[in-house]
């Protein structure tokens, strides 16, 4: 995986406009939306049981996220979880805030086991929390603690058998066998609520357009952090409000030039 193959993947999603099916958060859905769309993909957000499963099948990927979960949506995820993986289209999870609360730690294991994940995105301690790892938390959604990510990707692709993105200042992504570091971003993501629940749904947009789940993941967060310092320098020392917007239009014209010049992603151990 390279910055060229990155490029290639996001010339595949501008082309395709892959339909990524969301079952989200209310905080994030408009924001995941217009990120979508600001990237180049298709995106719905379909939530009742009675449509999940068909709307799944149509889908180049389903996104499911359970920011501000409740039992008739984590049902319809399962439901529209069990379609995808039948009709073969890939599943991004983002397992908010896991480890918060006993009811999100046990939702976020239950889908994991009763789904084939595709990937599942987090930060370390939501993915810790959804293998039964401990990991010491320092803020809820933050993900901060201490620990090997690396190895704790791993080890957490191998029991969801899933590739695994961790982000954080560092991203890691691996299949278990292969990784890769991206070192991408800037802190102003962290002052914008939704940043990883948009980055969880631009993995989905990549996985429907890119068979190897593990570069579609590695391509989405590469293109991402180089969209998020694209942003920064546009919006100046403006705060999070000028910097969203920015982020916004730095997913729409993100291209070929920056992402070859700024695009810093290396094989892992
Ligand atoms: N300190 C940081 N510096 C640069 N980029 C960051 C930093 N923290 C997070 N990011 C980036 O922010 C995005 C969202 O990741 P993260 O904050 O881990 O998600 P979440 O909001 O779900 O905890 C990712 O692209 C990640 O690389
Ligand atoms: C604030 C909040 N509360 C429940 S979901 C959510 C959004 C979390 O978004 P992200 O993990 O992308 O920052
Ligand atoms: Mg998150």
């Amino acid at each position: 995986m390279n910055n060229q193959e990155a490029i290639n993947a996001l010339q595949m999603v501008r082309q395709a406009n892959p339909l990524v099916h969301n079952i989200t958060n209310v905080v994030v859905t408009n924001f995941t939306a217009n990120g979508l769309l600001a990237l180049g993909a298709s995106p719905v957000m379909a939530y009742a049981k009675e449509e999940v499963a068909d709307m799944a099948k149509i889908a180049g990927a389903l996104v499911l996220n359970i920011g501000t979960l409740n039992p008739t949506e984590v049902e319809a995820m399962i439901i529209a979880g069990k379609a995808a993986n039948e009709a073969g289209v890939p599943v991004i999870f983002d397992p908010v805030g896991a480890g918060a609360t006993p009811y999100r730690t046990e939702t976020a294991r239950n889908i994991a086991s009763a789904v084939q994940l595709s990937v599942i995105r987090g930060n370390a301690a939501e993915i810790a929390n959804t293998i039964g790892e401990s990991w010491t938390i320092k803020g809820v959604d933050a993900g901060e603690g201490s620990g090997d990510v690396v190895s704790l990707a791993k080890k957490a692709a191998k029991q969801l058998k899933t590739v695994v993105a961790i982000t954080g200042k560092e991203d890691v992504v691996t299949d278990g066998n292969t990784t890769y570091i991206i070192r991408n971003g800037h802190p102003l993501l962290t002052k914008v609520t939704g940043t990883g629940c948009l980055l969880t749904s631009v993995i989905g947009a990549f996985a429907a357009v890119e068979r190897d789940v593990l570069k579609a993941a590695a391509a989405a967060l590469v293109i991402y952090g180089v969209a998020a310092e694209i942003a920064a320098k546009n919006a100046g020392d403006e705060g999070p409000g000028s910097f969203q917007i920015a982020f916004l239009d730095a997913l729409f014209r993100v291209g070929a030039d920056e992402i070859s010049r700024y695009g810093r992603i290396e094989r892992g151990e």
